[in-house]
């Protein structure tokens, strides 16, 4: 396995800035939230467990496989990095994976009772991936809280499997979104999370 120094450190910046830009956006409090970009159809870089996500240095992101498995470092993945690993291998197309832990979406994935939040007749829906109108039904699909991330997981492949979506939420967690790369995967945490904002707004 070869993995391109220039391509990780590129991916390394990327992840650095898009953790002060989450912060300073209140997205990721108190070392909540963690971030990764895809290296190749195996491998991605992804932020080490327990790390502040405002304050990142390219140190303090690793190489896993898509496993978590920590590939020529020390350093201890993400709690979270199979749920990345698990949408790089069922999505060829995501090239970054983003989980956020924002009020509004903690708040409302525990106000939404069903297993579905429905977003519709928003234009700023038209910020998510392959989302065309205001009209169209956006499914974000959410999933217990668990602390088995594994079985959290195997939950996500077997749902999504017959979703078209590009996010879901964790109840009282937080967010994952993922996307072709990381300058639309910001675009969803911004427009998810306003969309979360419109929602619990309509609900008060
Ligand atoms: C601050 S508790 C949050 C964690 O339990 C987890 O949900 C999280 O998002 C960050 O975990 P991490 O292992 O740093 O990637
Ligand atoms: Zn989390």
């Amino acid at each position: 396995m070869v993995i391109d120094l220039e391509h990780l450190a590129r991916a390394q910046q990327t992840i650095v800035e898009a953790g002060r830009e989450l912060h300073a956006a209140g997205q990721v409090p108190a070392t909540g939230g963690n971030f990764s970009v895809r290296l190749d159809g195996k491998h991605m870089a992804v932020t080490a467990s327990g790390r502040h996500k405002g304050r990142l240095t390219p140190a303090d992101i690793l190489v896993t496989d898509f496993a978590a498995t920590p590939v020529g470092s020390s350093l201890k993945p993400s709690d979270e990095a199979r749920l990345h690993g698990q949408l790089y291998e069922d999505r060829p197309a995501a090239g970054a994976v983003l989980h956020t832990h924002s009020k509004a979406a903690t708040v409302l994935s525990r106000l939404e009772a069903s297993a579905t939040l429905w977003l519709m007749g928003y234009e700023l829906q038209k910020a998510l991936e392959n989302v065309t109108t205001h009209e169209a039904r956006v499914a974000v699909p959410i999933f217990d809280n668990t602390q088995d991330i594994a079985a959290l997981a195997e939950a996500v492949r077997y749902r999504l499997a017959d979703e078209d979506c590009c996010a879901y939420l964790i109840r009282g967690h937080g967010l994952y979104t993922w996307a072709r790369d990381m300058p639309s995967c910001l675009r969803h945490v911004e427009a998810l999370d306003f969309l979360f904002e419109c929602e619990l707004a309509l609900r008060r």
